[in-house]
């Protein structure tokens, strides 16, 4: 381990604390999920050793439906630490550091959404970062600063790679077993077959990622948006956004070349699904094949049962599976048989799996799935699928220095 943790920290000192509590939004209701329960016992343990707690987190993005205020996210948090959580809904404005002066040993204030700050987005260099005013302010009320957000290691943005340059910094505990367990299985070898899920929403950071694992997965398995996308370059018509979406066009603007050349290389580790399910007039779930579709007319928000029937065989053959991103909208129970599918065949054997994402894990839940039935449960989905490569996240190297 390369970066100090909350072993080499003193007690009782002034604390800002980055966690990653980005969360499903369901019509505007915040949905408690892992992350809640994973970084309260790093916040549990700093207020047993009564520390002033300062709490930084982001929640979406901009334009996007799950851009929310962490209000309802300092509430959840109360209840998993069973403690008072304390709100300000300013991330560095006057109130902000008001409140943050006014913390005793063992407070607990959570600030707001950091993505509502001008200075936290676009990735930037660290260094580039260190200097906004948002960092600089914030650095000048703390003795330290504590990075817990693993999952979000993977961006430059202001509060992960800012601090560290200006301030003493440390991993949180998350930080540290993430960081643990995600570096030890990018080192693993298997001796037989790999593969990867794919899905999700999040195309851009999949496709990018799958161009540098296709060494070491044998097949990918697609489904959700990336799915949709591959159809599309496939030749299919679909994966282009109907009705009034924002989730097809410009991931595949951005995408389609990689898609293509990814396609002709490696079209024999390359699986796509072969029926798609929507919602009918009636309300229920429909499935179609994909060679009947001859326009895109509904949203596909699963992969169908054949194709269910087609990624099980291979994840048995498979001595690892690893998943990022579901292959349909399954917190409908509708459009959940594609994902609870694919992870009740992954719970069935004995292969080695990861499934990660902050989205992704909660269906292990919510389909009676258990934790232990995998190999690693990750809160990260993008940061650990970056890991896979062997590349290092920008976060951790800030912690690093
Ligand atoms: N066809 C689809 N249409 C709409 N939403 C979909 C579809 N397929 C999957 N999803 C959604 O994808 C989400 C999960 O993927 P997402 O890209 O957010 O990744 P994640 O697992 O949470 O990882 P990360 O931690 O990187 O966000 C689920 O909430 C699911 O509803
Ligand atoms: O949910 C995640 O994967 C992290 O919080 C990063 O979120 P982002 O993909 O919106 O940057």
């Amino acid at each position: 381990m390369t970066f100090q943790t909350l072993d080499d920290l003193d007690d009782g000192q002034r604390v800002l604390v980055r966690l990653d509590l980005n969360s499903p939004v369901e019509d505007g209701t915040v949905q408690d999920n892992r992350r809640f329960d994973r970084h309260a016992e790093t916040i549990s343990e700093l207020v047993d050793r009564g520390f002033e707690i300062a709490v930084l987190a982001h929640q979406g993005r901009p334009g996007r439906d799950d851009f929310v205020s962490l209000e309802q996210h300092a509430d959840i948090l109360a209840e998993h630490i069973d403690h008072d959580v304390d709100f300000v809904d300013e991330t560095y404005g006057p109130q902000a550091i008001h409140d943050i002066a006014a913390l005793d040993g063992g407070d607990v204030l959570v600030l707001e959404n950091t993505r509502m700050c001008d200075d936290e987005l676009p990735e930037e260099d660290p260094e580039i970062k260190s200097q906004t005013e948002f960092v600089q302010t914030l650095a000048g009320e703390f003795d330290a600063y504590i990075n817990d957000a693993y999952s979000a290691a993977h961006r430059s943005h202001a509060s992960l790679v800012g601090f560290p340059l200006v301030m003493d910094a440390y991993a949180g505990r998350v930080m540290e077993t993430e960081y643990e367990a995600n570096t030890a299985i990018a080192e693993k070898e298997f001796d037989g077959q790999v593969t990867m899920v794919v899905g999700g929403t999040k195309a851009t950071d999949v496709i990018d990622v799958m161009t540098h694992l296709d060494e070491k997965v044998d097949d990918f398995l697609l489904g959700g948006i990336a799915g949709e996308l591959f159809l599309r370059a496939a030749g299919y018509p679909v994966g282009y956004d109907i009705d009034d979406a924002n989730l097809y066009d410009e991931q595949w603007e951005q995408n389609s070349e990689k898609i293509e050349s990814m396609l002709e290389d490696h079209r024999d580790q390359i699986t796509l699904a072969v029926d798609l399910a929507y919602e009918d007039e009636n309300g229920d779930r429909a499935e179609q094949a994909v060679d009947d579709i001859e326009e895109k007319s509904v949203s596909y928000l699963d992969v169908g049962s054949e194709t269910v029937m087609e990624y099980s065989p291979i994840i048995r053959d498979s001595e690892a599976v690893f998943v990022k991103g579901a292959l349909g909208m399954f917190e409908d129970e509708r459009f959940s048989v594609g994902t609870a599918g694919v992870l009740e065949a992954i719970a069935d054997t004995d292969c080695f799996s990861v499934v990660g994402g902050g989205d992704t894990s909660r269906a292990i839940e919510m389909y009676g799935m258990e934790e232990d039935e995998f190999g690693h449960v990750s809160i990260a989905g993008g940061a650990y699928i970056r890991a896979l490569t062997g590349a290092e996240l920008v976060g951790v190297e800030a912690l690093q220095r």
